[in-house]
């Protein structure tokens, strides 16, 4: 993977970019960065994955062997870190239309994440599929959370129907290995569980059972997932900044944040990516936006993440992007070699001034298309960066997925923050239970009708 950060800077975008100058002046606080990094190292839990797992990993490969061998569709339910993983594992590894392809040409069974609360998406879901012949892998670590609790409990209605009391098999849990109600409910009625590890936070989850037993029913090769990660692991636990890219992203973006940039936009070019600009989105926002910093003072922190896909989005962003407010940083991605290459064909009618593509591939237009993208706007001094995968398999994906974290956990330094709470989600969550009446949250209820009284002026009926 190559990580360019050659547009960030002043002498290659102009004023709006980051003067070297700055870039020393903040390579001041790494060896304090540093220093928390290592010593935080055991606290940041997942760190490890990549390296500890391999009774639990061969504890998948069977079950995945067992689902694959008995069902025909397997489908996550879960909701952000529980869920994004396992879409960009999917979608960045796998075939596009994978769920389309006949069984021989899949190797296993379809593959589903439902990640919404969506009446119509989830109704939708069991009209294409047969629950009798569904495993279905429930991802809560809080073991709380009310709509992946919702979801496990319409499946189960769903499974008790089609199958009586014999659904056992059918269900997989992924929680806690003690907190929560999923726990509960795995000892009471002994579902096969498997557990996320202590200090492995939802988004940064995907390289424990979380992902990995997608990836396993998927057939991706997860010692390739894990081979990514460890290289990108060594490279990211050096000292020195010039060799540690996770410490440079961080810096630069929060050079970037200094510097009024408060949107960070990843836009692969590669369909198959833009569910991994959806698992950084949480990744970013979650770890990153804060109200308090670590002495407690309020600072509001954090940088707003988007995903845009290239090149379809260069046709409804890029102008924002090119000529609007210096208040971003693009990260492109580019993948170097495609599964596929596509010939544009000579045409059998006159093409007129578009046969200059005729003998050319779709391939070069991509590629053309977004360094033209990057061109543009570095000619309009806009912050951007580029990483360049070789080929879209797992290791490049583990590497991607480990040098985001990474990336993270050093902002979080940075900006003086904690990277792993999210407070501001947790208030979200308490406002729901009192609100579909859960025991203990009545004063919160009366507080959220009180607080929802409207002045009717300002609301228009049409
Ligand atoms: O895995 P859980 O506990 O259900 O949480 C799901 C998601 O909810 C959050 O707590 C808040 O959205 C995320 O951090 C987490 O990934």
């Amino acid at each position: 993977m190559k990580i360019d950060f050659n547009h960030m800077l002043v002498q290659t975008i102009g004023e709006h970019g980051i003067e070297e100058q700055d870039i020393q002046k903040m390579a001041l606080k790494i060896p304090q960065i540093h220093q928390n990094m290592c010593a935080k190292k055991d606290a940041m839990a997942w760190r490890s994955l990549p390296y500890n797992q391999a009774a639990v990993v061969a504890d998948i490969k069977k079950e995945a062997e067992r689902i694959n061998a008995g069902f025909e569709n397997f489908v996550v339910l879960g909701i952000g870190g529980s869920a994004l993983g396992s879409k960009a594992l999917f979608t960045g590894i796998k075939h596009l239309k994978y769920n389309e392809l006949p069984r021989e040409k899949r190797g296993g069974v379809r593959f589903y994440v439902v990640d919404n609360v969506d009446p119509d998406g989830i109704n939708a879901l069991f009209d294409v599929i047969d629950v009798k012949k569904t495993c279905f892998h429930v991802i809560t670590k809080s073991g709380n959370t009310v709509e992946t609790m919702s979801q496990f409990m319409i499946v189960l209605g769903k499974l008790k129907e089609a199958l009586g009391d014999r659904f056992q098999e059918n269900i997989i849990l992924t929680t806690d290995k003690e907190k929560g109600i999923l726990k509960k409910i795995s000892n009471q009625y002994g579902f096969k569980t498997f557990t996320v590890p202590d200090g492995v936070g939802g988004r940064f989850s995907v390289l424990c059972p979380v992902g990995l037993l997608s990836a396993a029913v998927l057939n991706i090769d997860i010692e390739a997932l894990f081979a990514g990660a460890q290289e990108m692991d060594e490279a990211c636990t050096k000292e020195n900044l010039w060799e540690n890219p996770a410490y440079m992203y961080a810096l630069l973006y929060c050079a970037a944040m200094k510097k009024g940039a408060n949107i960070s936009v990843m836009m692969p070019y590669a369909d198959g990516l833009l569910n991994m600009a959806e698992w950084y989105a949480q990744l970013w926002a979650e770890s990153l936006g804060k109200r308090y910093g670590n002495d407690g003072s309020i600072v509001n922190k954090g940088q707003t993440p988007v995903r845009a896909l290239g090149v379809t989005d260069q046709h409804s962003q890029i102008q924002l992007y090119t000529e609007g407010p210096f208040d971003k940083v693009i990260a492109f991605i580019d993948v170097e070699k495609f599964h596929t290459e596509l010939k544009i064909p000579q045409a059998p009618i006159d093409m007129q001034d578009a046969s200059y593509l005729q003998g050319q591939t779709i391939n070069k237009l991509i590629a053309s298309e977004m360094r033209a993208t990057e061109y543009a706007v570095t000619q309009a001094g806009k912050m951007n960066m580029r990483i360049t995968l070789s080929e879209m398999n797992a290791k490049e994906i583990g590497a991607l997925f480990f040098f985001l974290e990474m990336a993270t956990a050093a902002a979080g330094e940075f900006l003086e923050i904690d990277a792993f709470d999210q407070p501001g989600v947790e208030a979200g969550k308490i406002a729901t239970f009192a609100l579909m009446g859960r025991d203990g949250y009545e004063e919160k209820a009366a507080e959220l009708n009180q607080a929802s009284q409207k002045d009717e002026k300002f609301v228009y009926q049409v």
